[in-house]
């Protein structure tokens, strides 16, 4: 297992049958999407609504049929070993569900008994003791806030003790504080050696928290790099100036990516940052006889690379 993902996608594609539909044609809501997540790591998932994310998640879980293609989780092909497949995951869903009358402790017993885990090998206790739910063990679920119904979820999911753990938007709508105490859980549980797999929305903490993330759009991968490397990727940088006088035309340079009027007297210089510095910008516009009245900057971050990549229009799907 050593060299092996921890999952392995290769050319999946979903359509989703449309009701009323003779044609056959569906939804096509995953386009052939192929990539491993290394063993490991936590893995970001990323992508706008409706790209296809909580697809691909689910049919890791078993709950969508995928249309083609193959998935292997921990090096058991869904198809051909679903048991191993599943033994081998743990899934935490967007959606809280619980029976309101079980208690968080009979909650995970349950789920340990669905997955086949002998009484005496359940962890249940130890479990809550890892979400900060040990004084809740016998309290209804229905009595739980939203965010220890999240935490519980979680320990849920990892009844089985599954060496890969998947979060469909774990942190949507919940306050700073909260999301804050789930990224801890996530990353304890990555450093006693579980792989995880997360889709979010919060591009901040994909960055902060994600070894190595991939971006799909329009139910194609577009990206799946270190965070690193496509962080790394925005080499340009935008100084935004404000000068004394209206702009006649736009000072060009061999090292402007761009650079534009915005405004009468405004003028939005995007450059690349191995190459000159801001203060080369303003000499240069200076050297043109304008003075600078004002001067503000701007970095790229993973929001502005999610940007760029995901703004590109839909294409042949359908
Ligand atoms: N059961 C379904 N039947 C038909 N179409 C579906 C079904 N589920 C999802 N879709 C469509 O498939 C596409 C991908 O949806 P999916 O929920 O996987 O996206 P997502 O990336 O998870 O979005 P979000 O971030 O909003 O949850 C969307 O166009 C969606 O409308």
């Amino acid at each position: 297992m050593s060299n092996t993902p921890a999952i392995r996608i290769r050319d999946l594609v979903k359509r989703y049958a449309q009701a009323g539909s003779q044609s056959g044609e569906g939804k096509l809501a995953l386009g052939g999407v192929s990539f491993d997540v290394p063993q490991g790591q936590i893995f970001g998932l990323l992508g706008p609504n409706g790209a296809g994310k909580s697809t691909l998640i689910n049919t890791l879980a078993g709950l969508v049929m995928k249309s083609s293609g193959t998935v292997e989780i921990w090096g058991f092909d869904i198809d051909k070993e679903p048991r191993n497949a599943k033994a081998s995951i743990g899934i935490v869903p967007q959606e809280i569900v619980f029976d309101p009358f079980f208690t968080p402790l009979e909650v995970l017993d349950i789920q340990a008994g669905l997955y086949g885990v002998p009484a005496p090998a359940r962890r249940s206790l130890e479990l809550l003791k890892s979400v900060h739910l040990a004084d809740k063990a016998h309290a209804y679920a229905r009595s739980l806030s939203g965010g220890m119904k999240r935490r519980l979820l979680i320990a849920k999911a990892m009844v089985h003790t599954p060496p890969i753990l998947v979060l469909d938007e774990p942190t949507a709508g919940v306050d700073v504080e909260l999301r804050r105490l789930l990224w801890e859980l996530v990353v304890d549980l990555n450093n006693q050696g579980v792989t995880i797999v997360l889709t979010t929305h919060y591009l901040e903490e994909a960055e902060q928290l994600c070894d190595r993330i991939a971006i799909i759009n329009h139910g194609r991968l577009i990206t799946d790099q270190p965070t690193r490397d496509l962080v790394g990727m925005m080499r340009e940088k935008i100084v935004v100036l404000t000068l004394d006088r209206p702009i006649v035309a736009a000072p060009q340079h061999e090292a402007f990516v761009k650079s534009v009027i915005s405004g009468e007297r405004d003028l939005r210089v995007t450059y690349n940052k191995d190459r000159i510095n801001a203060g080369d910008v303003l000499a240069l516009v200076q050297s043109l006889g304008y003075g600078i009245v004002d001067v503000s900057t701007d970095e790229a971050d993973l929001e502005d690379v999610f940007v760029k990549l995901t703004s590109t229009p839909a294409n042949a799907l359908g």
